[in-house]
């Protein structure tokens, strides 16, 4: 049975990159998809991004909806404090595998907890099952109809706070114009958005930066 893109991808990982240097794995994830095989990481221009509201935001709960091959996860838990950790959700059970292994070849897997299952199901479970209060950050970069209806879900399981960080990833390609529409409307966040590309691409994309008001 031939090889998936993502087990391709986690094998050029695994024998390019550095054991335990999660910058070496990212930096190898982004040489194999721009030179061999695209594929739908957020990539090093919009990871700048992504770092940048990380370091700001400084969580010590963080929330991923859609881990797929665990770049995100691995970029954002690199920068969390000690103690801190990233909750990161992924109902596809073969890409939750690729990402496991990714997590733990970059020496990630003590701040990180891959929740496998769709986000809506998750989502309600945060408080009892995984012991969050309320979430400091949020990464959206799941299907994406499902950003909208999972940050009101959000919303009525009371897991933002005053100053909890959402941003969302492709709000230009491909697009989440309902969730934009949503959060930019909504007298409950307040909106920055970041222009940038598509990873790996010439082509116009952005992340979108909400900030729950309570
Ligand atoms: N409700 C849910 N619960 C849990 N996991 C879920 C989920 N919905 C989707 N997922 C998972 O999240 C990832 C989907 C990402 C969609 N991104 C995209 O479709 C995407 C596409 C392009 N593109 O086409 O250029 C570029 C990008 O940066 C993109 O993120 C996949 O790993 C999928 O299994
Ligand atoms: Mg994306």
């Amino acid at each position: 049975m031939n090889q998936s893109k993502e087990q391709r991808i986690l094998n050029f990982v695994l024998q390019n990159a550095v054991r335990g240097d999660p910058c070496s794995v990212l930096d190898t994830i982004d040489k194999y998809c721009s030179q061999k095989e695209w594929a739908m990481n957020v990539g090093d221009e919009k990871g700048k991004i992504l770092d940048k509201t990380v370091e700001e935001a400084n969580p010590s709960v963080a929330l991923e909806l859609g881990t797929y091959c665990g770049y995100s996860a691995v970029r954002i838990s690199r920068l969390l404090k000690a103690g801190a950790r990233l909750l990161t959700v992924e109902f596809n059970p073969e890409f939750a595998a690729i990402a496991k292994q990714m997590i733990e070849f970059a020496g990630v897997q003590d701040k990180v907890k891959l929740l496998e299952g769709p986000s809506e199901e998750i989502i309600p479970q945060l408080k009892k099952k995984y012991e969050v209060d309320t979430l400091d950050f949020v990464f959206l970069d799941h299907w994406k109809d499902r950003y909208t209806p999972d940050t009101i879900l959000l919303q009525e399981c009371n897991l933002l706070r005053k100053g909890s960080v959402l941003l969302a990833d492709n709000v230009i390609f491909p697009g989440a114009p309902d969730f934009l529409n949503y959060v930019r409307k909504s007298p409950h966040f307040q909106c920055t958005n970041y222009p940038s590309h598509l990873e790996y691409m010439q082509v116009e994309d952005a992340m979108e930066k909400a900030v729950f008001l309570g």
